[in-house]
């Protein structure tokens, strides 16, 4: 080796040392060199000499293949996001992966065709990011999905509905007098009692229902697959189970009722904002007629 050389693999090594990212060096598709960067649970002795083949699952051998293609072809560093999953990459458990890890992966291709793949832990981003959707799209005070999250689970069961010739409906739910409630218990009472019904519809609702705080004291419960009578049927179980409802609260038991709009899907003409421009016409129809009272589409 000139002494060139040895000045470079001495640089190369150092950066290897230096990066966090776990490190491969591949040729002909067979580990070379493992630098593990900061990824301690992995058994780097027993890498070298493996086969791609040998240390993944064939799906996963599809796609890496894939981004190795556009590596070599495109002379450029392909980058993009993997995960690795100790009940998927066998071999991987095997080496001592135990819980999922998303990587950023960055694959380069040298001119004498080996490959240089860089997998860089974003564990942690990934985490935040799920965090920060979940918060995004739920009600804080019931923990409920909130008008911003149905509105597209809407918009995509009604075009299902439509193309399959199927049928949905829609509950719009309002507490009788919540500002009452408010006065009478203190707004912490009447947080108590929202949370409280979000609880127990999550129990009554099917699997599929889809609960979302509308508004204030307003609950949205969508009922894909179910017709006008069974909606009916699903809104007066709601009417029921609140008006039966007592919460212990410090200035005394709280009661309520609620009164429920019912629509349901009116052929393929019909769009999210017609159901809910008529769902809030029922409801208003139901508080209309004194509360506590459940109000269907007028055919
Ligand atoms: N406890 C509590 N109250 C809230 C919350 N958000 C809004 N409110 C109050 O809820 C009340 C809703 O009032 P309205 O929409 O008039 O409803 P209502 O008193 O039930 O009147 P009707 O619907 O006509 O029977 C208002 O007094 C709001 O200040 C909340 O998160 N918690």
């Amino acid at each position: 080796m000139s002494e060139e050389q040895k000045q470079l693999t001495d640089s190369f090594n150092a950066l290897l040392a230096l990066t966090s990212d776990l490190v491969f060096v591949i040729e002909d598709e067979t580990v070379r060199i493992v630098s593990p960067g900061d990824e301690d649970w992995l058994l780097v002795s027993e890498l070298p000499g493996k086969t791609l083949e040998d240390l993944f699952p064939q799906d996963f051998l599809t796609l890496l293949r894939g981004y190795i293609r556009t590596a070599r072809e495109q002379r450029q560093v392909v980058k993009n996001e993997l995960v690795f999953r100790p009940d998927h990459q066998h071999a991987f458990k095997a080496l001592g992966l135990k819980e999922v890890i998303w990587f950023h992966s960055r694959i380069i291709v040298t001119d004498d065709d080996r490959l240089i793949w860089s997998l860089r832990n974003i564990n942690d981003r990934k985490k935040l990011e799920r965090r920060i959707t979940s918060q995004a799209q739920r009600d804080p005070l019931t923990g409920a999905y909130n008008r911003r999250a149905l509105m597209p689970v809407l918009e995509q069961n009604i075009a299902q509905a439509q193309r399959y010739d199927g049928i949905c409906s829609m509950l719009l739910i309002d507490v009788d007098d919540f500002s009452g409630i408010n006065d009478e218990h203190s707004w912490d009472g009447g947080d108590q009692l929202l949370r409280h019904m979000v609880t127990e519809l999550h129990r009554m609702k099917r699997t599929a229902d889809f609960l979302a705080r509308f508004s204030d004291d307003q609950l949205v419960l969508f009922l894909p697959e179910t017709n006008h009578d069974q909606a009916l049927l699903a809104g007066e179980r709601v009417r029921r189970l609140t008006s039966d409802l007592e919460l212990p609260f410090a200035s005394g038991n709280i009661n309520c009722t609620v009164s429920v709009g019912v629509a349901t899907l009116a052929g393929i003409e019909d769009s999210s904002e017609d159901m809910i421009r008529r769902v809030m016409e029922n409801l208003a129809v139901a508080r209309q007629s004194g509360g506590n009272r459940v109000e269907g589409e007028s055919f």
